[in-house]
Order: C-alpha cells, then structure tokens, then sequence
C-alpha cells in the first residue's frame, strides 16, 4: 500500500490559520501543555519512589517581556529531549500526551492524572501571534537541554541549548502591530492574567506571574502634621488562576457563601444567586454541573445582546464561554457550569463532535431546574414569587414561542393573579378552587390588575362565584391561548364571545329584551357602523347596579390582542388584525329605559349620541383608544347642555 503525502507547508498554515477562530485561545494551549508536562512528572512520581518532587515544581510561570515582545510559558515538568522534540513538535497531530494517556491508561495511578491533551495540534496555534517559537527543553533525569525554534512557516531547527533544571520555556516572539491586527495587546499583566482566568483558572497546578503592587510606606517617626501618605511600587509572584473548580468538590464541603463568591465573580453579578444547584452524573457520560438562579434580572435579559448559555469545561479547560445546547432558551436566565472529561471535543476545543452529550446533559439540567424551581414553589412561595417576578415572562414567552409545547414543563411553574383571592395563584391552585359546576378557566387581560379588577365584565363573572385571573403582562394572554387548556379546564376571555354563565331567566330575559327592541338595536348599530360587528344585550351585565354596557369581541382577536397587535410592526400591504367588537347593553340598568325613550320618540340624532358615548365609555372603561377623543368629548358636553 502507499502512503499518503503531506504538504507539511500547507498543513501546517491551515493548522495555524483555519482551526482556531480565536487567537487567544493560544494561552490556553501553551498552560495546557505545561500542565500536562507537570502532569506527566507527578505521575512518575507516583509510580517510581526516586522522583521526588518539590512543591515548586509543581506549577506553571508565566512571563512577559514588553521590549523583546516576548511571552514565555514555563514548567518544570516532565520536559522533553532531542528525540521528543522533533517527534512532538516537528511532527504535526503527533500527541505525545495522547500516547502517554495510553499508555498508562490501565495502571493504578491513572484516575490521579488530568491529561488534556490528545490532537497534537495545540502547541501550534502559537504561530497565531508569534513569529517566532522558541522551546527550551530539558527531560528529567537527563544532563543535555536543547531548543527547538520555528517561524511556523518553513520548518525548524533543534540545537543544544542551557537550561539549569527539567522542564520546559516556550518563548513567543509575538508578531508585529499591524493595522487591525494589535499584538501587543497580549504585552500586558492585565490581559494575560484575563486570559489565564478565563480559559485556565481551574488547572490543577498553580499558574504564577509577577504582578505589579502598589503598597503605603509606614509613616516615618519624625514625619510632621503635614505628612502625606506615600505609596511604593512593588512587584511579587502571585498565584493566578484558583485551581480547585468549585464543582468537583462535595456539596456538604461547599459554604453557601463559597457559591455566592464563586457565582459573582464568574459571573459577574453583584447579587447573591437566589438558587444554587449542583449535579453530579455517572454512567455513560460522567459530568458534574453547578447551576445558578440569579437573584435580579439581568438588565441586557430581553435585549437581542443577551446570550444564554453555560460554560463548558473539559478537563478544567474552559471549552465554551456560553454553550446554547445546555440550556432551553426558556430557562435561558440560568447561569452556571458544566463540566466533564468524558466529553469528545473538535480539534480546536471550540465545539463538541458529538451534540448526543450535550443533548443528554441538556436534558438533565432542564429537569434539574425545573425541579428547583417546583421545589422553591412549594416551599418558599415569597422566594418563588420573586423569582416569578424576575423570570416568569421566560416561561410564558416559553410557552408561547413553542406554540404550547413547552407547557407540559412549565404551565404547573406559572403564576397570576386571582382576582377573588386577591394574590398570585398557580394554575394548579385556581383548578382546585374551582366550583363544581365551573368549566372553564377565566382571565381578563389588561395592562394593569388595578384597572383589571374594576371590569364590568371581570365583575359579571365575580359576582357569579367563578375566580378571574387578571392577567397584566402582554404574553399572558398569547401563552394562555397557545396551551388552550390546562387539566382539560379551557381558558376563557372574559371579554370574549359568550361565556355561556347566565341563567336561564336571565337568558330569557335578554331574548325577549332583544325582541322587543329589534328597532332600537338596529339604529344603534347603525349609528356606529363598522366600529362594531353587533349591538346586543348583555347576558354577563344583568342588573341595574351593573355597567350600562360593555365591548366584547367575538372570535379568535381579543380586545388586548388587537392593542397588541397594533404596537407591532405590519408587514407591507397587511393589516393588524382587528377584534370583532359587540357593544353589549345591559337591558336592567337604568340607562336602558333612556335608550327605549328615545327610541320611542323616534329621535334618531338621540339614539346616534346615545350609541356613540356608551360606545366610547366602554372604550375607555377596556382602556381601548378612543377614534375620535374630540367627538367624545363633543358629545359629552352635549349632553351636558
Ligand atoms: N511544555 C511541554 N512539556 C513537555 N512536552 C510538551 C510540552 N508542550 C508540548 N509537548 C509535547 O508536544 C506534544 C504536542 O503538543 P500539542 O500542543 O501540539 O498537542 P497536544 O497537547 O498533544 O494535543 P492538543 O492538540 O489536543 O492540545 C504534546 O503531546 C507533548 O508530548
């Protein structure tokens, strides 16, 4: 058989150029490397009593030089000599840890080692900001250093090098500023030790840099009145990165108070996490996973810049800063980490090969909120009212956005406010109260509950025995409608077409109210034309204390869907849809008897301003626009005179 030829130039270019779409991520390539180089002596010694090691030895040092425009990545671990360097470095995707992995897979010290990598393509993506590499290398155990160096282009050298103990330094000779391309952005503390505790703050061996301190002078003892204060500059070796992740220790060996740390500084809030949860799996896929509700809603939550996600760790390596596929974009508020080594990563640990796992993980870290959060319902209401408060437009707009799918995991998780209990109820609760002859569940939807509760139409149905969800958020009513029902209890809009709640007198009643007054509901709706689709009697406003009238909508458009609707954007040539409006009269209050009178005297111009300004009222009263405030208005004072 023959063998494939590489075009090592071009390989390499495209190792350097099409694998990695962030350039930053070299940093956590080189550590990696360093970490895995500790690793590898820690695992000697562990295996064989001569390897001592110090605790020194053990950790990672990071440099940097501003005028060589340098950056040098040292360990003291394993090393490597002449041999390893050309087989590890001078051959691209030859992984000397992937083969170490391998090897020593079976023995009993295996599970003490974290090896990450297994490409042999990592070292590589220094060629994104340097253009040169330099590596000095000594292996433990031998007397010979030497150095590997490459522009990352042609090819490389490998020479007898100094090096006073085991180990290994990558020095990166970063390339020059160009226009757009700023390197020296990487010559900084600041940036180093951002990237360093973004991408490898849980490497389990200490990463030090020497940081730059300002500290205050004791204050001498002959200083006067007018002493003040002076300052020094000062540098010192810190330990970067906090090594332990949070996750993999115990849950009872955690403080409350070590998550709310960990929580605001990884993620940036000021707010201590209203909730914390922690899961550990075994089995196929081995992951831990540690998952925050935020105690404030984020500002940015319903901007279009908000991005969901959790961040993902393999190994201790951050993978992805925020990985969509974790979370459903309902429980998109959840902030948190996922972390595991069983995971297949792509070449550039940017992605996973496999989204099975992810959709595995996913699926268990939904349930897992959702359970906590049915836990905190049950349990700590005011807690959970105040979360609903922040995220409860998540799960309806879920809901809705799902076209009702989502309901089976969220609608028993929703909250609104009884108009009869006068507090926030769920579903399940309103279900329970239900009257045994009441088959439906009603809300009224509006822009507040205040102005909800005083509703003809919310009353009518009050006063009936029968609770209301008043329903003031814009999704309320989208999300009820897309679940249709819940326990098979329909909801209903009490506005919306007939209710079917009155009794048979009162049905009676209006049948004979609208008989007798055929002339008189004809010329009112001929007086307000097209605004309404019928003028009828209302079996919901009975009684003389009750409303004048109302509007309704018959059909799928409700009143609060139209204004809805009318707030958003129409496409070209379309029309918001409009509701099928029905002025209801209601035949018992006073009001009524006007109406006949008028229409008895023949007095069309009477019925005409009569029709308009109960119209209108019942406009204002649904807080619909009115078309024409200053004809209203007009009216009024005609009335008036
Ligand atoms: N600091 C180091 N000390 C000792 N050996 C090293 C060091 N850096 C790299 N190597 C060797 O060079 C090999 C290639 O490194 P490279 O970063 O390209 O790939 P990798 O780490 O094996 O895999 P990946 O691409 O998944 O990171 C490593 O497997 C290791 O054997």
């Amino acid at each position: 058989m023959r063998k494939f030829k590489t075009e090592s130039k071009k390989l390499l270019d495209l190792m350097i150029n099409s694998i990695y779409t962030n350039r930053e991520i070299f940093l956590r390539e080189l550590i990696s490397n360093a970490s895995d180089a500790v690793d590898k002596l820690y695992f000697r010694s562990l295996t064989d009593s001569d390897v001592q090691l110090s605790a020194d030895e053990l950790a990672i040092d990071v440099a940097f030089d501003k005028d060589a425009r340098t950056i040098t990545v040292s360990d003291s671990g394993i090393g490597m000599n002449k041999d390893e360097l050309e087989k590890n470095l001078g051959t691209i995707a030859h992984s000397g840890s992937l083969d170490f992995k391998t090897e020593n897979a079976e023995g009993e010290q295996a599970s003490a080692v974290d090896i990450i990598g297994q490409f042999g393509v990592g070292f590589y993506s220094a060629f994104m900001v340097a253009k040169k590499v330099v590596v000095v290398s000594k292996r433990y155990g031998e007397d010979e250093a030497c150095s590997w160096t490459s522009d990352g282009v042609e090819g490389y050298t490998i020479a007898d090098a100094e090096r006073e103990n085991h180990g290994t330094d990558v020095i990166l000779y970063l390339k020059d500023d160009a226009d757009e391309d700023s390197y020296s952005e990487f010559l900084s503390e600041w940036k180093l030790r951002e990237l360093i505790k973004k991408y490898s703050n849980y490497v389990r061996y200490p990463i030090r840099m020497e940081v730059s301190k300002t500290r205050t002078l004791p204050k001498p003892e002959d200083a006067g009145d007018d002493y003040t204060p002076q300052h020094e500059h000062y540098t010192e070796i810190e330990t970067i990165n906090s090594m332990v992740p949070i996750w993999k220790r115990k849950k009872s060996e955690v403080t409350d108070e070590e998550y709310n740390e960990f929580y605001k500084s990884d993620f940036h809030d000021f707010v201590d996490p209203l909730r914390t949860m922690s899961v550990h799996a075994e089995g196929m896929l081995t992951y831990d996973a540690l998952l925050f509700i935020p105690g404030r809603q984020p500002y940015d939550l319903f901007s279009p810049d908000y991005k969901k996600g959790l961040a993902l760790y393999s190994s201790n390596v951050l993978i992805m800063e925020k990985c969509e596929d974790l979370l459903p974009d309902y429980f998109g508020f959840v902030r948190g980490v996922v972390a595991s080594e069983d995971l297949t990563l792509n070449i550039s640990r940017e992605t996973l090969q496999h989204n099975t796992q992810l959709r595995a993980i996913a699926k268990k870290v939904e349930k897992k909120i959702k359970s906590e959060l049915a836990d905190m319902r049950d349990k700590d209401r005011d807690a959970y009212e105040g979360f609903f408060k922040n995220f409860g437009r998540n799960l309806k707009f879920g809901i809705y956005s799902t076209y009702g799918q989502a309901a089976s995991t969220l609608s028993d998780l929703l909250l609104f406010y009884s108009a009869k209990q006068e507090k926030l109820v769920t579903l399940d609760e309103y279900v329970d109260a239900m009257l045994a002859d009441q088959e439906a569940i009603y809300y009224a939807a509006g822009n507040s509950v205040e102005r909800l509760a005083k509703l003809p139409v919310v009353q009518s149905v009050l006063d009936r025995g029968f609770d209301v969800l008043l329903c003031a958020e814009d999704v309320d009513e989208l999300c009820l409608q897309s679940m249709f029902q819940y326990k098979e209890k329909e909801f209903k809009n009490v506005s919306g077409g007939n209710l079917g709640l009155e009794t048979e007198d009162e049905k009676a009643a209006a049948e004979a109210a609208a008989k007798d007054n055929e002339a008189l509901f004809a010329a009112m709706k001929d007086a307000l034309g097209e605004k309404v689709t019928k003028v009828s009697v209302s079996t919901r406003l009975t009684t003389a204390e009750a409303a004048p009238a109302c509007i309704t909508a018959e059909g799928p458009v409700s009143l609060e869907m139209e204004k809805l609707f009318a707030g958003m954007p129409v496409p070209e040539g379309g029309e918001a849809p409009r509701a099928s409006r029905v002025l209801e009269v209601n035949a018992a209050n006073p009001v009524f008897e006007v109406l006949k009178a008028a229409q008895e005297a023949e007095d069309a111009d009477k019925v005409k301003l009569y029709a308009d300004v109960l119209y209108n009222q019942a406009l204002l009263v649904e807080g619909m626009p009115l078309e024409d405030p200053v004809a209203f208005a007009n009216e009024i004072a005609q009335l008036m005179k």
